[in-house]
C-alpha cells in the first residue's frame, strides 16, 4: 500500500506506531511498552496476544517487530508513502515539520540537551526508521512549532540578556501537536473557523501543559525552555522556586540529582508516594489514602490557577477544553479542577461531565456556565501523519 502514512512516537520507555491509510484513516497502530527492560512488552491494537520482542528489547529493535507484525498481517503491504516522526524539542531552529535528512539528524541531537527524556529516543526511532525505509521520506513534527507564534512577553524570561541571546534561554512550550489539533476540533464544535477560535486547552496526559489560543494561534503556554516547567505531572514537578537549587545543594542534593528529582520522583508519584499514573491514584484516594487525595489536589488547584493565568491573553474565550488521558477519562479531575474557577463563572453539568461528553458532542459544561467546557479525544499521530503527507507531497 504505497499511500500509507506510519507515524512513529518513541517516549521514554514507550513507543506508538500508527498507520494511516491515504484518507487520514487509522488502520492500524501499536504499542511497546517497559521497553529496554527486562519485561518490555508489545501489542497490536485491539489484539491481547503481545508481539514477541527480544528480552530487554530496544526501542529499535521494537519498532523493527512491529513493523515486521504489521507486514505478517497484511497491514502493510510495499512501503509506505512516508514516515513521520514525532520530535518533541525544536529549538528555534525548527518552526514547522520539516523532511529528514542528516543535517536534521544532527540539529535534531543538537537540542536534546534540552529535552532529555524525549528526543535522544525520538532521533533513536528516526534513526531506526530511516535504516528500515531508506528510500521513502521521513517528516519530524516537532512538539514546539505550533509555538513559535508565541509574543516574545510570553516567550521571554526575566533572565539577563545574554542569556537568550547566547544561550537559546527562553521559553519553548511543548505538545503543540495536540494543542494545534484543540483549535481545530473546538471550532469544528463550535461551528467556527480557527482562525476566529479562541480556547485555552489543556493538555494532561504523562506529560501536562495548558495553552491559550487566541484566533487558531498559540500565544501563551505552560510549559517553557524544557518539558519540566508548569503543571504538576505524572512525574514531574512543574512549577517550583528556582531558589530550590541551591537550598538542595546545601544538603548535599547536586544539580543532577536534583534534576532527576524534578524530572522523574516529583508530580504525583512524589506527593502520594505511590504511583504516577491518576487512574490508580483515584482509586488509592477513594480507599482513603490521604496522600493521594493530597496529589489531586495539588494537581488540579495548579491547573485551574493556570486556567485563570492564561485569560490574560484572550480577548474572548469560546471554550476551555480538556484532553490527554486523563482530560478526556477523568470527571473528577474536571470536577476538582473547575470547582476553583467560580468567579469566572466556569460550571459543569455533572451528567455530561460524567459521561465525557459523549452525548452532546463534547460538551461537558451546563447551561449557566459563561464559557463552554469541551472534551476532546486528542490524535496526535493524525496531525504527524498529515505533515508527513502533506512534505512528502510537497
Ligand atoms: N479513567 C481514568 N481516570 C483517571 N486517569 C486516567 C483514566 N484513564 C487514563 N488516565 C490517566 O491518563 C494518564 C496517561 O495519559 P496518556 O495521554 O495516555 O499518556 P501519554 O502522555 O503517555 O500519551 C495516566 O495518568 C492515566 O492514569
Ligand atoms: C513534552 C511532553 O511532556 O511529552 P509527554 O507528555 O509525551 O511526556
Ligand atoms: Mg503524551
Amino acid at each position: 500500500m504505497e499511500e500509507s502514512i506510519l507515524v512513529v512516537n518513541c517516549g521514554s520507555s514507550s513507543l506508538k506506531l500508527a498507520l494511516f491509510d491515504q484518507k487520514n484513516r487509522k488502520i492500524a497502530s501499536a504499542l511497546a511498552e517497559k521497553l529496554n527492560n527486562s519485561d518490555a512488552f508489545a501489542r497490536i491494537s485491539g489484539d491481547d496476544n503481545p508481539v514477541e520482542l527480544p528480552a530487554g528489547a530496544s526501542h529499535e529493535q521494537a519498532l523493527q517487530a512491529l513493523v515486521n507484525e504489521f507486514r505478517n498481517r497484511q497491514l502493510l503491504t510495499g512501503t509506505p508513502k512516508a514516515i513521520g516522526h514525532r520530535v518533541v524539542h525544536g529549538g528555534e531552529t525548527f518552526r514547522e515539520a520539516v523532511l529528514v535528512d542528516d543535517a536534521t539528524e544532527q540539529a535534531i541531537e543538537a537540542c536534546a540537551e534540552l529535552a532529555p527524556l524525549h528526543n535522544p529516543v525520538n532521533l533513536a526511532g528516526i534513526r531506526a526508521m530511516r535504516a528500515l525505509f531508506p528510500d521513502r521520506p521521513h517528516a519530524a513534527v516537532f512538539d514546539t512549532a505550533y509555538h513559535h507564534t508565541l509574543p516574545e512577553r510570553a516567550y521571554r524570561y526575566a533572565l539577563p540578556e545574554h542569556c537568550y541571546t547566547q544561550w537559546g534561554i527562553r521559553r519553548y512550550g511543548f505538545h503543540g501537536t495536540s494543542h494545534y489539533f484543540m483549535a481545530r476540533e473546538a471550532a469544528r464544535l463550535l461551528g467556527k473557523t480557527p482562525a476566529t477560535t479562541s480556547i485555552i486547552s489543556a493538555h494532561l496526559g504523562n506529560g501536562c501543559s495548558i495553552t491559550a489560543i487566541r484566533d487558531g494561534l498559540s500565544v501563551d503556554t505552560s510549559m517553557g525552555l524544557t518539558p519540566l516547567e508548569g503543571l504538576v505531572m505524572g512525574t514531574r514537578s512543574g512549577d517550583v522556586d528556582p531558589g530550590l537549587f541551591d537550598y538542595l545543594a546545601t544538603r548535599g542534593v547536586s544539580a543532577t540529582e536534583a534534576h532527576r528529582m524534578l524530572n522523574n520522583d516529583s508530580g504525583l508519584l512524589g506527593l502520594s508516594g505511590q504511583t504516577n499514573d491518576m487512574r490508580s491514584l483515584c482509586e488509592l484516594a477513594d480507599h482513603g489514602h490521604e496522600p493521594s487525595q493530597l496529589a489531586i489536589d495539588v494537581f488540579c488547584f495548579r491547573l485551574a490557577r493556570y486556567v485563570g493565568a492564561m485569560t490574560a491573553s484572550l480577548a474572548q474565550l469560546d471554550a476551555l477544553v480538556f484532553t490527554g488521558g486523563i482530560g478526556e477519562n477523568s470527571p473528577r479531575i474536571r470536577q476538582e479542577t473547575v470547582k476553583h474557577l467560580g468567579l469566572l463563572g466556569i460550571e459543569l453539568d455533572t451528567g455530561l461531565n460524567r459521561d465525557h461528553g459523549r452525548m452532546s458532542d463534547g460538551f461537558v459544561s451546563s447551561p449557566d456556565s459563561r464559557f463552554p467546557v469541551l472534551v476532546i479525544p486528542t490524535n496526535e499521530e493524525l496531525v504527524i501523519a498529515q505533515e508527513a503527507e502533506r512534505l512528502a507531497s510537497a
